[in-house]
């Protein structure tokens, strides 16, 4: 089965969706990598939308290998209204429209009957290049197909081409790929080529990659290795000579079974992808970092509010606020400062209370009543509190205060910044809103807050660093770049901020911390202040932490570390794995108009739901890693001005988020670790405010989670199903539960901690987490 894009006509006259079969020609009909037909109802036909519901981006769509047979094989889910339409089979695919540019394709495309698929589209402008698009010659060249459904021996070879001129995308696509071992154990695949381009501005040089798929249905085992990559970008300045342009490979055949995998950015991602790789640090510095690593990325997010309004627009405290007071505070470490009960008593300077009471903050929350003080009089804090609950605000106000009090160097104009604060934090959204944050508190002061994060220009960022720097918030992989590039420079650096801490170091993150900490010119842990704040804290992890804090640091636990707000009202629904769809239908139509964020494990999964409930007409978007940087910043908008009212995301939206008026999140699939169910069920009830959690409980594959569910949901006195007991209780001793298993502390763990959680450990749940990894590179 072949990849098959169908896209020469736009919307029909009534711009609805049709599914009948005459009509299936005149829609745009898009063949995912399952084989399944989809369509786009009307608001949703932009090459934005469609490519990140398929779950690849906007250049793949224009320009995507076929679909192995083998995926589409596995595949379980069906798209509604699908079935009866005819599988297409006509081997030619075109694409009037192009992409973007004006010049002409004078490309060696070639299509071989019956297996390829070609692009007649204009030439791929570039961005970025002076003076735009000139037609060059050269556009995209066609890809020949070799490939036969029976997996014999072939390939694809790509088309060659070559051009000059300026702007445009120059050069060609000439690939391949070798698979060496699909489900018949065949021997097919695309192979590499090379292109060659030259051209100033838009995306000079060319692409030359090879795929390599030697993966294993059975085992699952699979790999993505970059093999190499060269110069070419011209990012920055968005004009250079490409040459060579990008080089890379992906690997398919890992054979890993610990599902340890790398991953090359861009192209095609193989099959399988429900157990994907899992990015490796160096993978993921080259996905993010390297200007090298693969197409430009040219994306610019639109500037930040400048209107006192947008600045300090808030949501209101909801009727719980005042209940904060009650939750139990422990806090241990020697010495203590005093807790505040009122803004008043922290000290705050003119600017800052301004800009805290702009903000609508009446009274400090438990965490910042304690927070506050422990960070201004120069302790390391690590600090749990539930999710919602304004730990934001308990480190930023206090760093802003010293630096209101001490003294910082005002913004100016240096080829290399050295922030007195650097705080960093697991996603792209997540960070940009912490940013925001900071920029609304220090609003009229001379301090000025900075945001690098991955998926965004690289040029951009960096002169946006370079005109004054003094709060840093990051994301890991595009920090470390920005240190590598010699822009960031940390010996002035007094505060270290890891948000959701227990993220930052689990494996994923901790090599990259533990490289931050040990980079030239940090101040040792002795020297700087290291804060660390999250709602949950397996106890292995505040083991680790102690590592980047000084000995005497003060724990701060709000409530119980790990529990759930006690404000979203939770519902665990048992179903099984087919009948979950029609379930979630249900409740979206009772729910009418309430925004809802509904999880889910897999990008594909996400893509699927997504398009599903856009053809149920209920306006969705989607958020997930296989979105580019503007799609997800784009679905995020649409979702908080209740354009989209529904969500599906991944893990990626699942901690931190603060968006107005979420009521209701859905666990369409329930995570694999309980500490991500809480994070995703706090998206609702924040600040005082009531929200509802529905979770899609399948004893078949989430019954690992049963018993630490069953202690989450009487925590926040919740009524627990009997038939969820029952089954936390039979899996205790069949489903290898170990009592000495993953563990979170009530309390600090010098203390030796209190309660242990039932949740098998990670190697017994690795069924979950495979699916889990899937989602991995989705961080940061
Ligand atoms: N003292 C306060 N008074 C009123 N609103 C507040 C106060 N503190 C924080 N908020 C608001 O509460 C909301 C949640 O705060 P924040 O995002 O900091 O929570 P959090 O504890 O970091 O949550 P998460 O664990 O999900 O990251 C934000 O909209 C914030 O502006």
């Amino acid at each position: 089965m072949r990849f098959q894009i169908k896209r020469d006509q736009t919307t029909d006259s009534n711009g609805s969706a049709n599914h009948s079969l005459d009509s299936f020609k005149k829609k745009n009909l898009f063949k995912t990598r399952i084989g399944r037909y989809i369509d786009f109802p009307a608001h949703e036909q932009n090459d934005d939308v469609i490519a990140g519901h398929l779950s690849f981006s906007r250049e793949a769509l224009h320009a995507c290998p076929p679909a192995t047979g083998s995926s589409e094989k596995k595949s379980h889910l069906k798209l509604p209204n699908m079935d009866d339409w005819e599988e297409d089979q006509s081997p030619v695919v075109s694409c009037s429209s192009g992409f973007g540019g004006a010049g002409n394709d004078k490309s060696n495309s070639e299509g071989t009957e019956g297996s390829s698929w070609k692009m007649t589209g204009d030439s791929f402008r570039g961005r970025g290049g002076r003076g735009g698009s000139r037609g060059g010659r050269g556009g995209f060249s066609g890809f020949k197909s070799e490939i036969d459904e029976n997996g014999s021996d072939g390939g694809w070879n790509g088309g060659e081409s070559r051009g000059k001129g300026r702007g445009g995308f120059r050069g060609g696509f000439r690939s391949g790929s070798r698979d060496e071992n699909d489900e018949n154990g065949n021997d097919d695949g695309w192979k590499g080529g090379e292109s060659r381009g030259r051209g100033r501005g838009g995306f000079g040089g060319g692409f030359r990659g090879g795929f390599r798929d030697g993966g294993n249905e059975d085992t699952g085992r699979r790999g993505f290795g970059r093999e190499n990559n060269e110069n070419g970008n011209d990012e920055g300045e968005g004009r250079g000579r490409g040459r060579g342009g990008f080089r890379g490979g992906f690997r398919d055949g890992g054979g890993d079974e610990s599902g340890k995998r790398g991953f090359g950015r861009g192209g095609f991602r193989g099959r399988n992808e429900e157990v994907f790789s899992k990015v490796t640090t160096a993978d993921k510095l080259d996905q993010e970092g390297s200007e090298n690593a693969g197409p430009k990325v040219v994306y610019v997010p639109p500037p930040p509010p400048e209107e006192e309004s947008s600045i300090f627009s808030h949501y209101a405290t909801g009727i719980n606020f005042d209940k904060y007071d009650d939750i139990l505070v422990d806090v241990s470490g020697s010495n203590p400062p005093k807790a505040i009960m009122t803004f008043e008593e922290a000290g705050l300077c003119d600017s800052l209370s301004k800009n805290v009471s702009k903000s609508g903050y009446v009274k400090p929350t438990p965490v910042q009543k304690h927070g506050i003080p422990i960070i201004s009089a120069g302790r390391d804090l690590m600090a749990c509190a539930q999710t919602g609950s304004g730990k934001t605000a308990a480190f930023l106000l206090p760093i802003l205060q010293r630096f209101m009090t001490d003294g910082v160097a005002a913004s100016k104009f240096s080829e290399i910044q050295e922030p007195e604060a650097i705080i960093v934090a697991p996603t792209r959204e997540l960070i940009n809103q912490i940013y925001l944050e900071a920029r609304k508190f220090a609003y009229g002061t001379c301090v000025r807050p900075v945001v690098v994060y991955g998926g965004i220009n690289t040029g951009y960022t960096i002169r946006e660093v370079l005109k004054g720097c003094n709060v840093l918030c990051a994301t890991p992989g595009r920090l470390h770049d920005l240190i590598g590039r010699g822009k960031i420079g940390l010996s002035k650096v007094r505060y270290l901020v890891l948000d959701e801490a227990d993220r930052m170091l689990d494996m994923g993150f901790e090599p990259e911390m533990r490289k931050l900490v040990a980079s030239p010119g940090m101040p040792s842990k002795e020297e700087r202040q290291t804060l660390m704040f999250s709602a949950t804290y397996p106890e292995d992890i505040q083991r680790m932490a102690a590592d980047f804090l000084k000995v005497d640091y003060i724990f701060l636990a709000v409530g119980v570390v790990g529990g759930a707000c006690s404000d979203v009202e939770q519902t665990i629904v048992q179903v099984d794995q087919y009948s979950k769809r029609d379930q979630l239908l249900e409740l979206l139509r009772a729910t009418g108009n309430e925004r809802t964020m509904v999880f889910v494990e897999t990008k594909r999964s996400a893509d699927f739901i997504a398009t599903f409930l856009c053809q149920e007409k209920i306006s969705t978007t989607s958020i997930h890693g296989d979105r580019e940087q503007r799609e997800r910043e784009k679905a995020l908008s649409d979702f908080r001005l209740g354009q989209c009212p529904v969500l599906v995301a991944t893990s990626v939206a699942a901690r931190g988020l603060d968006i107005e008026q979420v009521q209701h999140v859905v666990n369409f699939d329930m995570p694999s670790s309980i500490d991500e169910y809480v994070h995703r069920i706090g998206r609702t009830g924040r600040c005082g405010n009531t929200g509802r959690a529905v979770s899609f409980f399948n004893p078949e594959s989430d019954t690992p989670l049963a018993r630490s569910l069953v202690k989450v949901l009487s925590g926040a006195q919740q009524v627990v199903p009997k038939w969820l007991e029952e089954v936390a209780f039979s899996a205790h001793g069949t489903t290898g539960f170990n009592p000495r298993g993953k563990v979170f502390a009530s309390t600090d763990s010098r203390k030796g901690g209190s309660f242990k959680s039932d949740e098998p450990p990670p190697s017994q749940t690795s069924a979950p987490s495979a699916a889990a990894a899937a989602d991995d590179e989705e961080w940061e």
